[in-house]
């Protein structure tokens, strides 16, 4: 049996993105809405019965959150151009420093659209 941990959290930030369709309208800048959410994954420890103590995780997550809330993205360093993709792979690279082989999953959606994207180990 495989447990799996999530912690859900939501930033609103803005950029802009270089694409061959709407080519002038994404080059504008906008905003978005994003929902994340980090799955950790494994056995828990028998004596405190916690994979991780969701406190901690919580605290991590804010973090990464102030980074990202309310910012410009084309402005933050190492995500690259800002597309769901790369705000997965972001995620992930902060979580991963944390939490190591327990990090399961990051996903990243845009509620308003239905678009979502998700990263798995
Ligand atoms: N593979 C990806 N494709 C696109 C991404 C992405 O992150 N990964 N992101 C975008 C844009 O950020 C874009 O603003 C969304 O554009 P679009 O799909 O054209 O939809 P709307 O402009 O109608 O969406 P709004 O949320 O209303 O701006 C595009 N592609
Ligand atoms: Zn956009």
């Amino acid at each position: 049996m495989r447990y799996e941990l999530s912690q859900s959290f939501y930033f609103e930030a803005a950029h802009t993105l270089r694409r061959k369709i709407d080519v002038e309208p994404s080059l504008r800048i906008h905003g978005h809405t994003y929902i994340a959410e980090v799955t950790l994954a494994g056995q828990p420890d028998p004596d405190s019965g916690m994979l991780v103590d969701l406190a901690h995780l919580r605290g991590h997550i804010e973090t990464l959150r102030l980074a990202l809330d309310h910012r410009f993205l084309d402005e933050v360093a190492e995500i690259g151009p800002a597309t769901l993709e790369n705000l997965c792979a972001f995620i992930w690279r902060a979580m991963e420093a944390h939490y190591a082989q327990l990090l399961d999953c990051v996903e990243v959606r845009r509620q308003a659209s239905g678009d979502a994207c998700r990263l798995r180990r």
